[in-house]
């Protein structure tokens, strides 16, 4: 792994190799890192360096080229075996984000359906779908700002939490989606982030690439939404999503549960923000989706400064479930739908 400083998106294939936006040095350093193992990709996923659902799917689909790009296998049976076992290695680097797992998913369908040709012509088509996931995701984004779009109107303020933004996908971001298409017909949409503790996403990543493109961007504490509902600030919440259950629950950044709650008290429509990568309709709800656990240190030396005793407990869930009763609609690239319709979404 070489690094290097050069601004551009999350995650971008380039001549033979995979460089990552390391997220963890931003908003103070640009740091590129250029992989080139699927190990390396696994590590980068764990410690936030590339993070956001969609940017994870897209990461493990190239990690599992550099998986195997170089594995000796007889035939196509045998190579198949070796891609299964890469994926099944890296569909052990975060437990939430369906994209992971649905992106490895999408790579060994792909190879599937290739069928027995030369080991050499199944390698490269590994490559060729990591592009389209990624290709086709910056399609999938503008699409669901285009739809949000239709709910929104000039001058509105929006509350959105943790980076659903383009530093979490291959461009717009999902529920940023909107903020960028706005400037581009010169609305003036205002936004409040969240700062989103622990880990700070929404004060680092969201106010640091809206204000790059010059949204009107403000930050705020976690705890000052309900206030900043209460003034009128706020006419829409707009959040993404790393996985949508059958019963239109939704799993995202820890603290989006409680904004959910604060919306439906002020009488502000909730919106979730999901491409159909993130919809999975094989799990039944919310319940049954895995919450990562992170770190105690995230929590007790936010950015490498202690600010809380030495062997306190400490519980950090990475993720929340919202119940789809607190939703007002999960607007996809297919179109906006209630919560408990969301199996309407996937054609
Ligand atoms: C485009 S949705 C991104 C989604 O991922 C974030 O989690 P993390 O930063 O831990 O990967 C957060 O839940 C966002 O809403």
């Amino acid at each position: 792994m070489t690094t290097s400083s050069e601004v551009f998106a999350p995650v971008k294939w380039e001549g033979d190799a995979l460089l990552l936006l390391d997220q963890t040095r931003l908003p103070v350093e640009t740091i590129v890192l250029t992989i080139e193992t699927a190990e390396e990709v696994w590590a980068a996923i764990r410690h936030l360096q590339v993070r956001g659902a969609p940017a994870i799917g897209m990461a493990a689909a190239y990690g599992l080229y550099l998986g195997i790009r170089q594995l000796e296998a007889a035939d196509a049976g045998a190579f198949r075996e070796l891609l299964h076992q890469r994926a099944d290695y890296l569909a052990t680097a975060r437990p939430t984000a369906v994209n992971l797992f649905w992106a490895l998913d999408r790579v060994k369908a792909r190879i599937d359906q290739e069928g027995e040709k030369p080991v050499d012509v199944l390698k490269a088509a590994v490559l060729d779908e990591a592009l389209a996931i990624q290709r086709e995701d910056a399609e999938v984004c503008r699409t669901i700002g285009e739809n949000l779009l239709t709910l929104l109107n000039d001058g509105m303020g929006i509350l959105t939490h943790c980076n659903p933004g383009a530093l979490a996908t291959a461009a717009y971001g999902t529920a940023t989606a909107p903020f960028y298409l706005a400037k581009e017909r010169g609305w003036n949409l205002k936004v409040y982030a969240d700062e989103t503790r622990p880990v700070l996403q929404g004060a680092r990543l969201t106010a640091y690439e809206l204000q790059q493109a010059g949204i009107d961007v403000t930050l705020i504490c976690d705890n000052m939404a309900a206030m900043v509902m209460a003034q009128g600030k706020v006419q829409a919440v707009i959040v993404g999503t790393d996985r949508v259950a059958a019963n239109g629950d939704v799993a995202n950044k820890i603290g989006t549960y409680g904004v959910a709650v604060l919306a439906k008290a002020h009488g502000i429509p909730f919106y979730v923000a999901a491409p159909l990568s993130s919809i999975d309709l094989e799990t039944a709800t919310g319940a049954e989706i895995p919450i990562e656990e992170r770190p105690a240190e995230e929590i007790t030396h936010g950015l490498g400064k202690q600010v809380a005793p030495d062997g306190i407990q400490v519980y950090n869930p990475a993720f929340d479930v919202t119940p789809a009763a607190y939703i007002t609609a999960i607007v996809t690239e297919t179109g906006i739908f209630k919560p408990e319709e969301i199996g309407k979404a996937k054609p």
